[in-house]
């Protein structure tokens, strides 16, 4: 993610874009303004995330983290701005077309409990389903196996796949939610409070297959409650009533500051080796 705008401090000018990664290789909110029904939940947002990049949007509730996601997915539409992806305006690109590109990762993913965890991931590229009506896309080849191997064991999956995932313990599940977003090679993958639910083990896990990812060249945008976790990113999209308050690494993002005006709550952020902490000090 390279910059935000509107309604804040933002935490990097132009000399940044030219470090930023081609047109080509981004998913990018220009003056983007979004109703969650009635409600103006996202107001002149910009911003741009690379692909090879983590970052994080984080802000208080309701500030408008998920109604931005969805917006950038294509799932929302937009009351005016535009998401471009590749530089091509997300309505120009066929249903499919986006759906290759771009994986989502709800924030309670349904995944079906009698099903086992291999057809669960394999649905991720296209397979269909009788028990839900599904029909497969295309006939099944050999890349779809290979990529499902894959992604089963990029999330460490591999070892339950014959396991129906109603036998699965809520880390095990998010994981496999993951694998079958990651078997369909997205170029960018968008989360919704993945660690949400999850143990400070299983949380760190899921943030630790993030970065392989990305260290691969996926593009994640996740959407993180966790301060201490989203420090982990590599840029921050600070929202706070539906606008940007600040964008940037976390070292600029992530300060007491910014925190109080979005959170209204005192923190000190501590350095850690190369980490940042943040403690609140109410
Ligand atoms: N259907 C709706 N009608 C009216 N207001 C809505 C609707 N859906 C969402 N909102 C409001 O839009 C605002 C932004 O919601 P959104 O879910 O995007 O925030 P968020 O930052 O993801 O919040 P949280 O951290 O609590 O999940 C909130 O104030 C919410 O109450």
């Amino acid at each position: 993610m390279r910059w935000g705008g509107q309604g804040g401090k933002e935490s990097q000018g132009p000399e940044l874009l030219a470090h930023s990664a081609p047109l080509s290789d981004t998913l990018e909110a220009q003056n983007l303004h979004v109703h969650a029904g009635t409600f103006p939940a996202v107001r002149g947002v910009n911003a741009r995330f690379d692909v090879g990049t983590f970052s994080a949007v984080i802000g208080p509730n309701g500030a408008g983290k998920s109604t931005l996601l969805r917006a950038l997915l294509g799932l929302n539409k937009p009351e005016s701005g535009e998401v471009c992806l590749f530089g091509r305006p997300l309505g120009k690109w066929s249903r499919p077309e986006r759906s290759r590109a771009l994986a989502y990762l709800a924030q309670t993913e349904g995944l079906p409990d009698a099903t086992k965890v291999r057809d669960v991931v394999a649905l991720g590229r296209g397979a269909g389903d009788w028990r839900f009506g599904l029909l497969p896309t295309r006939p099944w080849t050999d890349d779809d196996d290979a990529a499902v191997d894959s992604a089963l064991d990029r999330t460490d999956t591999r070892r339950f796949e014959a396991r129906k995932v109603a036998e699965l313990s809520g880390g095990e599940r998010q994981r496999v939610a993951l694998a079958r977003a990651l078997a369909g090679e997205p170029r960018f993958l968008l989360l919704d409070e993945p660690t949400n639910h999850l143990d400070l083990a299983y949380a760190l896990e899921v943030i630790r297959y993030l970065r392989c990812e990305v260290a691969g060249g996926l593009g994640v945008v996740a959407v993180l409650h966790d301060l201490n976790l989203a420090a982990r990113a590599d840029w921050l999209l600070l929202l706070h009533q539906g606008q940007v308050l600040a964008a940037g690494p976390p070292e600029t993002v992530l300060t007491p500051e910014n925190l109080l005006a979005a959170y209204g709550v005192r923190v000190s952020v501590l350095s850690h080796g190369n980490k940042l902490i943040v403690l609140p000090e109410d």
